[in-house]
């Protein structure tokens, strides 16, 4: 549907150009409406369940431990979990993230924001019921994850496209990074709630954390429709007076604001843009201008941000820690938990201080050593037979956990998502976009899926891998990657279009183009969840 044209006789829009405000003067405008709060409080329910669900399978492994107190464990029942079944319960879930990505837009378009939201939230409780109805099959576990994994993946999406549409300028950046906080937030409430249950000696020790997300479902699947409809999808519809009344709203200004016109532009702008975009042919993400050279950068980083092997920690946390001889495993995790959420807040200051290549370089070194002093720590001096025999190996592998877990959420964490965003022009944004977090989701399955079988094989010497990735993830952001700090996104779009040298990109200074400072809109109002951290 074609958008309705902009009102000639509108009083605002003669304003507008008369005046022509600065995006300064129209953030200046607008309020922190407690509507626009809790449209971002609401929303960011989305990220806190994606997390949820991630950090809530650690304890659910706990269960073949369980097994064994309570006189259950029988070699090949429910709480028998050997590496496939191990790898089929944590992989499917990224692996229904992944299709519910791929086709979460699609339906946001056609049912609307709002609508889609509740229907994923729809999906995860339907996830959350076959999950905790599997009395005695965990195939059906691992049915419900799949399940649940749909609505979480199609969240990831809509969530963020929700906020950034319908939030005001002035908190939006805050907002969208609150997503990537509460993801964080979401894994460690679930390492409490796990904590909280794990004595229970029956059941409920795993269907209490797992039946919670039930709750956060509900929750946002009804607060989203008491919530107004994304102006820029009302608008699209071609409802441009609700739009108007929303974004007003929203922002606590008059209807007739130059702010409410501005964003209203915006809106039609990017419109027009995502029109050109739908033009872009699939293929051309590989063959437009230096495009396979950035959508496989894309790719490649995306794919680092799981090989550092950060989910290794929350999916298996509660397991490995056991087998480091903690009497309390769960402690261990809470305390990972923990430093993910304050490491993902200084996080967000790193994004807007330090130079992007710096950060990730600093970063994957950090994530090196601590995994190489992990594994070599574990494989020598660990007593894998009874661990009590060797405490202080027990507690560097501790110490060097946290040690990674703070670099990964103050580095990689966030970052490779604000990086990648700034990869590429708006005609390939979206499909280059999609194809890298496809690729974030796809190798989360695949780590999921063979982490068990590896570390069956090779035990504390798996840390290795993650080593050599991040040893590998150091190069590959100096040689590859260019600097885009401070860059607008047409700066860093000629820097890849005139081959500058990534190791000396920080200097590069184009003579045709100006140097500018991002401004609130520079990276897109519907860019990716991550991306937009530098407006906050
Ligand atoms: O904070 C850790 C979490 O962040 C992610 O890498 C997404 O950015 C998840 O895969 C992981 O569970």
């Amino acid at each position: 549907m074609q958008p309705p044209q902009r009102r000639a006789t509108d009083a605002s829009s003669k304003q507008d150009a008369t005046h022509d405000p600065s995006p300064a003067t129209l953030v200046d405008e607008q309020k922190v409406t407690l509507l626009a709060c809790v449209l971002g409080g609401v929303a960011s329910i989305g990220g806190f369940m994606f997390g949820y669900v991630s950090g809530q399978i650690s304890g659910y492994f706990d269960m073949e431990d369980y097994a064994r107190r309570f006189g259950q464990y029988d070699g090949e029942g429910q709480y028998t979990f050997s590496a496939s079944r191990q790898g089929a319960i944590v992989g499917l879930l990224p692996a229904g993230s992944l299709f519910g990505s791929l086709i979460a837009g699609r339906i946001a378009d056609s049912m609307g924001r709002r609508l889609a939201i509740s229907v994923s939230a729809l999906f995860t409780c339907i996830g959350t019921i076959i999950e905790i109805s599997a009395e005695d099959s965990w195939a059906q576990y691992a049915v419900g994850r799949l399940i649940t994994g749909l609505g979480i993946g199609s969240l990831s999406v809509v969530v963020p496209m929700y906020q950034s549409e319908s939030s005001p300028t002035i908190i939006r950046g805050v907002l969208i990074s609150c997503y990537q906080l509460f993801i964080t937030l979401g894994i460690w409430t679930a390492e409490m709630v796990n904590y909280g249950t794990h004595n229970m000696s029956n059941s409920a020790s795993w269907r209490i954390p797992t039946g919670i997300s039930f709750l956060w479902a509900l929750l946002l699947g009804a607060g989203i429709l008491a919530l107004p409809e994304s102006p820029r999808h009302a608008y699209r519809m071609g409802k441009e007076e609700e739009a108007r009344h929303t974004i007003a709203r929203l922002a606590g200004v008059d209807i007739n604001a130059r702010s409410v016109e501005a964003q209203i532009s915006e809106i039609r702008e990017k419109l027009e843009e995502e029109r050109a975009g739908a033009e872009t042919r699939w293929y051309e993400i590989f063959t437009g201008p230096r495009m396979l050279y950035r959508t496989l950068l894309g790719v490649v980083l995306q794919a680092g941000q799981q090989l550092t092997g950060a989910n290794f920690f929350f999916y298996y946390g509660t397991t490995i820690f056991r087998a480091t001889g903690l009497s309390d495993s769960y402690v261990t995790q809470i305390i990972l938990g923990s430093v993910n959420v304050a490491c993902t807040i200084g996080g967000l200051w790193v994004v807007k201080r330090c130079g992007r290549r710096n950060a990730l370089m600093v970063g994957a070194l950090c994530m090196m050593i601590c995994f190489l002093v992990y594994s070599f720590v574990g494989h020598f001096a660990l007593d894998r037979s009874n661990p009590a025999n060797s405490p202080q190996a027990g507690a560097v592998l501790v110490a060097f956990s946290c040690l990674f877990i703070c670099a990964f959420a103050s580095t990689w964490g966030p970052l490779v998502w604000t990086v990648v965003a700034e990869l590429y022009p708006a005609r390939y944004r979206a499909p280059a976009m999609a194809v890298a977090t496809a690729s974030n989701w796809f190798w989360n399955f695949m780590l999921s899926f063979f982490t068990r079988f590896i570390t069956d094989a090779i035990d504390y010497l798996y840390g290795l891998v993650f080593a050599g990735c991040c040893g590998a993830l150091v190069l590959i952001v100096f040689f590859f990657v260019m600097e885009s700090k401070d860059r607008s996104l047409e700066e860093i779009d000629t820097m890849y279009l005139r081959h500058v040298s990534p190791i000396t990109s920080h200097k590069w200074q184009d003579q045709g183009v100006e140097p500018k400072v991002r401004s609130p809109s520079a990276s897109g109002s519907d860019a990716h969840p991550h991306e937009n951290v530098e407006e906050a």
